[in-house]
């Protein structure tokens, strides 16, 4: 059992900051979801507030410092009647993104409980 923050195992505001980059890149690249994503590139305002809100969530649902101040989960999905697929793909890309950074198995665990957990309020809304 370890007893640093999954903020500090993520590696606090920078890591989280190049995840996030990294995360929303794996979206665009990946055919299941980019249809979703790829919108946002035409707005490069709109893109650099979507990775501030996916930074400050990481950061707060972490122990981290940053206070969340997007849409709460259902309200940011509403509508989007995301299915099964698209939820498996984006965690995938998640995870595969905190291997290549080297985060370890253990906090990688951690984060797929918790992004799970977010299912009721995310699939099929
Ligand atoms: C797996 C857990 C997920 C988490 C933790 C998550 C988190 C978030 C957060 C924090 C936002 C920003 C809300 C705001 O700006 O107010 C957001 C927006 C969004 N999410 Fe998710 N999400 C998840 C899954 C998904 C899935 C499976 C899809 C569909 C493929 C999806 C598609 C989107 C889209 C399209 C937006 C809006 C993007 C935009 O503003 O251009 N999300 N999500």
């Amino acid at each position: 059992m370890t007893t640093t923050s999954l903020y500090q195992r993520l590696g606090g505001e920078q890591g989280i900051a190049l995840l996030v980059d990294d995360i929303v890149e794996a979206h665009m690249q990946n055919p299941t979801v980019q249809a979703r994503y790829l919108p946002a590139l035409d707005d490069p305002e709109h893109l650099e507030e979507l990775k501030g809100h996916l930074r400050d969530f990481l950061s707060a649902g972490s122990g981290g410092p940053a206070e969340y101040r997007g849409k709460n989960m259902l309200e940011a999905h509403r509508g989007m009647n995301v299915g099964e697929a698209e939820y498996m793909a984006v965690m995938d890309d998640i995870l595969g993104v905190l291997d290549r950074h080297g985060v370890d198995p253990q906090t990688r665990q951690e984060m797929l409980g918790i992004v799970y957990s977010l299912k009721e309020e995310i699939l099929h809304v």
